[in-house]
């Protein structure tokens, strides 16, 4: 494998390409002998740059000028054919440090969709790693494909995509971690709490608020995992000119939110740190979840508002 990460030097054939105009329109090309980038523009010949320095300038016909760099993963996906929507950047990032991707992780996704965060996690588990990625379309499994590729410039030896159902057809055992992404994961628990081993991780990305309490709820129920956390992270990008130091005016207010757990040993019961409204109408609601949970024969819950007496030590009745 020859992962574009790895490449430093001149460019070369077959190298990935990011040109930026002046306006800060990014570009990725693949080099090939011979071949010509065009755009309204103007034409720039591959050849100019095959062999000319990483952060070079380059003029299309027109006398535009082009920065030329190999992308970085972040630029990359986010440039990336899509079939189903990415985990942005600033997520992809949250992942690998919340969830814990180590070199060597052994770890399974699913859904693979376009294979953004599978790179992520492919980068951060390493070739001495596995990444298994599911993903139950075969069309977007082959987005996937071809963007992996791509980027690690060839096949990457720690990666299996299998065309399926996580739930169905998980097949590793003994992973590190678990990434689920996708619409409703509660309904892969149980395979990942089997191939989970003791102390492993599930790390879940979704994108509206009754998928984190479901997937919550359905964690606690499971009895393997010790008590969930949720969270989710804003990126806020800054102008800077001269004496305009402001925030930027547009962000990206929201993307998703991240529960992860921790698989707990066979037998393990785990203690229960959830906070119990005791009066008022939170505290009626709860008691009515309770009673209509055991009647339905599940484990108790905190219930609604339960977390919403105050952050810990402000009265929070941990
Ligand atoms: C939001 S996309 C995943 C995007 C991907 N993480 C990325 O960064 O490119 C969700 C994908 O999950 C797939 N999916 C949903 N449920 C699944 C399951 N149980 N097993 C495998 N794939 C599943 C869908 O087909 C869809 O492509």
């Amino acid at each position: 494998m020859t992962g574009i990460h790895a490449r430093r030097g001149p460019f070369r054939e077959g190298d990935i390409v990011q040109l930026t105009d002046p306006k800060g329109k990014m570009h990725t090309i693949t080099l090939k002998a011979g071949a010509a980038f065009h755009t309204h523009r103007g034409r720039l010949d591959h050849d100019e740059l095959i062999g000319s320095s990483e952060g070079c300038v380059v003029r299309a016909t027109s006398n535009t000028a082009y920065v030329a760099l190999r992308p970085l993963l972040a630029d990359f996906t986010l440039s990336m054919k899509r079939g189903a929507t990415i985990v942005y950047p600033k997520d992809a990032a949250q992942i690998v440090a919340q969830a814990d991707i180590f070199p060597g992780a052994r770890v399974a996704e699913a859904g693979g969709g376009s294979g953004a965060l599978t790179s992520w996690l492919l980068r951060a588990a390493g070739e001495q790693g596995l990444v298994s990625s599911y993903e139950r379309r075969a069309d977007f499994a082959e987005i996937a494909r071809t963007n992996v590729e791509r980027f690690f410039g060839g096949e990457h030896p720690a990666w299996r995509l299998t065309v399926g159902d996580l739930a169905e057809e998980l097949a590793e055992t003994d992973l590190d971690r678990v990434v689920l992404d996708m619409l409703a994961p509660w309904e892969c628990l149980e395979a990942v709490s089997t191939a989970l081993i003791p102390g492993g991780l599930v790390c879940v990305y979704v994108a509206t608020t009754t998928q984190i309490s479901r997937v919550v709820e359905e964690l606690r129920d499971n009895g393997s995992f010790y008590e969930p956390r949720a969270f989710e992270t804003m990126v806020r990008e800054w102008h800077v000119e001269g004496l305009a130091v402001r925030p930027d005016h547009r962000m990206i207010g929201h993307t998703g939110f991240l529960v992860t757990a921790r698989r707990l040993a066979d037998g393990a019961v785990p203690p229960d740190r959830r906070r119990r409204p005791s009066k008022g109408a939170y505290g009626q609601d709860w008691q009515r979840e309770q009673e209509a949970r055991a009647a339905a024969g599940a484990r108790p819950s905190s219930g609604s508002g339960a977390a919403d007496t105050g952050p810990a030590g402000a009265g929070g009745g941990e």
